[in-house]
């Protein structure tokens, strides 16, 4: 009966790495309809029909497709990380005193809201303002210190001391006028607890840890079953933590386009300017369901859209979600 079952796993996961791989071959082709992040001068020259992705289960299971190999930066993905690590740190009531749990309906660099709402506490962490705050609430009174923190998360997760590709970090530091001027707004307003320029560096080293999408499946898997490790069978985020960063992926993980995000595809997920997302679909309560467990998915097409997500990697999310019905709805 076992061995059957056996049989039948691979079958199943085999027709769905076809499927994969077709899709993917698709796909590719509708990254000209973005461009690279070329605000980011080091980001400038990823090669657009870039695309890969990874899908894991909490069994073992991989599935691999296209450039799943391609290292890039997390970039925005990386305030997923960065809030669990504040709230880890600080505690989750410290942390929301500071940054609220808002969507906003705005682009993920947008300054407008800060100042139309007062006190201007930012609407979330996963916006620019939100992560900027966050980068300073990290413990430790130096931004090599709050880094740390930081990458010792990292390491409990990923089981490796984190990345860092210095030439984009470099390039951002060097071109980061918006978020600069975020960090003195809110300095200005009291949200930011350290200097400028040291949130500044914990923002955007943050966001220039290297990756593969086989890591940010990781992630995602370890988020999909409310924090507990697959591999180290440990509890390395507390469910609570783990509940809240899945409902802000869902909420506002995707920026101004979270909302068609939720109704067309409806899984968590979370972008990154370089063209990554991680997604996660949660063990489900149909039994006929594919990954009835839940599995980490992580995704890499350098193309993005107007809202800064990968074009070719949300077409593929929402085919995958459509055709094997991954919806938390
Ligand atoms: N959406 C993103 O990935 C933005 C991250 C980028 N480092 C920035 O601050 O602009």
């Amino acid at each position: 009966m076992e061995e059957l079952s056996k049989e039948y796993d691979i079958h199943v996961n085999s027709q769905r790495k076809s499927d994969l791989d077709e899709w993917v071959a698709h796909y590719r082709s509708f990254a000209i309809e973005g461009q690279t992040a070329n605000y980011i001068p080091a980001l400038r020259n990823a090669h657009l029909s870039q695309l890969g992705i990874t899908i894991l289960e909490p069994g073992g299971t991989m599935i691999k497709s296209g450039d799943w190999d391609v290292p890039f930066t997390l970039q925005s993905i990386s305030k997923v990380l960065s809030f669990i690590a504040a709230c880890l740190g600080r505690g989750i009531s410290y942390v929301l005193d500071r940054v609220d749990v808002e969507p906003t309906g705005d682009a993920f660099n947008s300054i407008i809201r800060l100042e139309m709402h007062k006190p201007g506490k930012p609407f979330n962490p996963m916006i620019n303002a939100g992560a900027i705050t966050v980068a300073s609430l990290l413990p430790g009174d130096s931004s090599h210190k709050k880094l740390e923190f930081l990458y010792e998360l990292f390491e409990n997760l990923l089981g490796k001391r984190p990345t860092i590709n210095e030439e984009v970090y470099q390039s951002e530091w060097q071109t980061s006028h918006r978020n600069r001027a975020l960090a003195h707004y809110l300095k200005e307003t009291n949200y930011l607890e350290s200097e400028v320029e040291e949130a500044l560096e914990v923002y955007l080293m943050q966001c220039s840890i290297e990756v593969t999408t086989e890591d940010i499946a990781l992630l995602g898997l370890i988020l999909a079953q409310d924090g507990y490790h697959p591999v180290s069978k440990e509890q390395v985020i507390p469910k609570k933590v783990a509940k809240l960063a899945k409902a802000l992926m869902l909420t506002c993980g995707m920026y101004n386009a979270s909302g068609k995000f939720a109704a067309f595809i409806g899984v968590p997920a979370k972008s990154g300017v370089s063209g990554g997302i991680m997604a996660l679909v949660p063990p489900s309560a149909r039994s006929e369901m594919p990954f009835q467990d839940g599995c980490g998915i992580g995704i890499y097409g350098p193309a993005i859209d107007e809202y800064g997500n990968s074009v070719a990697g949300s077409l593929l999310l929402k085919q995958m979600a459509q055709e094997w019905d991954l919806s938390i709805f």
